[in-house]
């Protein structure tokens, strides 16, 4: 049994493993879903695989992994496993310094396990694909790769970069590309990955127009501003030329679409919500319209005259006959005094 992935990965690079929670066990020929079974935890298993992922009572979760081969019958497609040694299993993985695995001896004993060349690649801090097919086979490779040079600050080897253009090739018949590409939105800097596909040559990936716009997004974090994952996603829908078709990519569900119609309306929010986020970046000039408080306060009589008059102000909006808040006082002081004595 050995732990492998990130979390070995994150522990050599000498990173606090809160950035990478989940846990990855890669066991040889055992029936992992009695193993799973016998944790009591609850578990759910993946029967094309062999693997089990189970829940302990924090939250986090542990992938059982029955170490196997790979081979891809279609480029793109899922990968075909066959039951294969620790070996094997290091060797059909994405990065070297993906591919370390420390073993847990029958006696108790651990010892680290690098049949990739792994350990160099974790102190030069480079991401190195582990064959010049690897991104033919698996263009999702690359955004992986960009993912976990923004989020742990590594480079690309010069045998990434070469296969930069096959990724790109093959993208489009990839769907594990799109998941990755929705999983760089929840990254800590996302903006930050995008730049670095832009510095690859694979700009183009996310709509390039969101590259601005995700990096402004990154520096309101920057500057203690919570910004979530929708957030994100519905400033990457904003740019897309066609953004129905990006959301159904991506999987991104309504959310995102919906935050954004929010965001480009003239409906108040609080401050700080991910509505008012996106608008002082989507539309600068936008300002806070007039509430039926503002109303009030301005002298209508309170009742029914006030829908009538914030009716009224929406008139001027949608006629772009007022473009700030002063406007709409003025507008509605002219109004009140225009109305009948009561
Ligand atoms: N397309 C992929 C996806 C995953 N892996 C392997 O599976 C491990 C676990 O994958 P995942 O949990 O997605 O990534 P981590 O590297 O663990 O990174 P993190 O969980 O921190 O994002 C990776 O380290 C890598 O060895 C791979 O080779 N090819
Ligand atoms: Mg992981």
């Amino acid at each position: 049994m050995a732990l492998v992935g990130g979390a070995v990965r994150d522990g050599l690079l000498g990173i606090a493993s809160n950035t990478s929670p989940d846990l990855d066990l890669a066991i040889e020929g055992a029936d992992l879903q009695a193993l799973a079974t016998a944790t009591g935890l609850p578990f759910t298993f993946h029967a094309a695989f062999g693997n089990a992922t189970v829940t302990l009572p924090d939250n986090r979760t542990v992938d059982l992994i029955r170490t196997r081969r790979e081979t891809y019958p279609v480029a793109g497609g899922n990968p075909v496993p066959e039951p294969g040694t620790l070996t094997e299993d290091l060797q059909r993985r994405d990065f070297g310094l993906n591919a370390l695995a420390l073993v847990l001896e029958p006696g108790g004993e651990l010892h680290l396990l690098d049949v990739v060349g792994g350990l160099p690649d974790i102190q030069a801090r480079v991401l190195r694909p582990l064959h010049s097919g690897s991104f033919h086979e698996d263009a999702s490779r690359l955004v992986r790769a960009a993912r976990l040079a923004a989020r742990l600050d590594l480079a690309a080897h010069p045998d990434l970069l070469a296969q930069v253009p096959d990724a790109l090739k093959m993208a489009e018949q990839t769907p594990r590309l799109w998941a990755e590409l929705r999983l760089l939105l929840a990254e800590p800097r996302p903006g930050r990955a995008a730049r670095m596909l832009e510095t690859w040559g694979a700009g183009q990936l996310p709509p390039p127009a969101s590259l601005p716009l995700l990096d402004a997004l990154d520096a309101e974090k920057e500057q203690g501003v919570a910004v979530n994952f929708q957030t994100y996603a519905a400033a990457l829908l904003h740019v897309a030329p066609n953004p129905a078709d990006l959301a159904a990519r991506l999987n991104l569900g309504e959310k995102p679409a919906a935050l954004l119609a929010r965001a480009l309306s003239d409906t108040p929010y609080p401050d700080g919500s991910p509505e008012r986020i996106l608008r002082r970046l989507l539309r600068p000039d936008a300002y806070t319209p007039l509430t039926g408080r503002d109303v009030v306060a301005l002298g209508v009589p309170a009742g029914q005259q006030i829908g009538a008059a914030l009716a009224y102000l929406a008139g001027l909006r949608a006629a772009g006959q007022v473009q700030s808040a002063e406007d709409e006082r003025a507008a509605l002081r002219q109004y009140v005094r225009n109305l009948p004595p009561s």
